[in-house]
């Protein structure tokens, strides 16, 4: 059956490769429209404070090409001035508040949005009144979700790399704790997205909660990719969503 959830295509590490000799190849805008013509619902891209993958001027080309195509662009950004402008003057489909360290490899975990209330709150409400979606990367628990709803988010994106990482028992409880979140953040009127080190078995298993709406994957699927071939990659995501569906 052909799932309802869509496929968001994070497009920052074909610009790792690219960074890592300085050249314009392979280019990201590039990897992006191949995604969209291979089935992909719409395009992620962190553009993070450090630029060690997604720059700005690949944002200037991605955003013209989502709105051309008529397609959705993540922007996933840190909560920082400079990304707020950066967001207002391109106007995204959603913007996706993370955590970010310099010093990390991969985004390890969600925004602390308990706690941070009103440093974020502020941020979501510019956003939303741009016309902006607010999506937030949390982990998933009770706590963070209830944050969410109360700085105003519209959309919660739940960090799966926990998930990904662990295995047998550990994971069913891991499992557990993603299905009981995503229900209550249905409950409180929040759209339910996952993301962070899916691959084609663990992007399957986010079919059984009901309550998901989005997977965004980059990581794998740009790997996946060296051996495919983007377009076939991203045909066979698509392929295990819907058979777990
Ligand atoms: C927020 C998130 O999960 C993605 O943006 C992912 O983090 C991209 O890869 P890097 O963490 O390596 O920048
Ligand atoms: N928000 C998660 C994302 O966009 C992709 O994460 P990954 O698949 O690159 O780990």
């Amino acid at each position: 059956m052909a799932s309802p959830v869509r496929l968001g295509v994070n497009i920052d590490h074909v610009a790792t490769v690219r960074n890592a000799r300085g050249g314009v190849h392979p280019d990201p805008v590039r990897a992006a429209r191949e995604a969209l013509a291979a089935g992909a619902d719409g395009i992620t891209a962190h553009l993070r404070e450090d630029r060690r993958h997604i720059t700005d001027s690949d944002i200037d080309a991605l955003s013209l090409l989502c709105a051309e195509a008529g397609r959705p662009l993540n922007l996933e950004m840190a909560v920082t001035d400079e990304m707020l402008v950066i967001a207002l003057r391109h106007r995204p489909h959603a913007a996706c508040l993370v955590p970010e360290r310099r010093e990390e490899v991969t985004t390890e975990g969600g925004l602390a949005v308990a706690g941070h209330e009103a440093r974020i709150a502020p941020v979501a409400k510019t956003l939303a009144e741009a016309g902006i979606r607010v999506s937030l990367f949390i982990e998933p628990t009770a706590e963070q979700v209830d944050a969410a709803q109360a700085v105003g988010a519209q959309v919660v994106e739940f960090h799966t790399g926990r998930y990904c990482h662990l295995a047998g028992d550990d994971r069913a409880v891991e499992f557990d704790r993603l299905q009981a979140a995503a229900t209550r953040a249905f409950d409180l009127g929040l759209e339910v997205h996952a993301g962070h080190g899916l691959d084609y078995v663990t992007a399957a298993h986010m079919m059984d909660i009901a309550e998901v709406r989005e997977l965004n994957i980059g990581h794998f699927l740009i790997g996946e990719a060296v051996f495919v071939g983007l377009p076939t990659a991203i045909r066979r995501m698509r392929a295990a969503m819907d058979a777990a569906t």
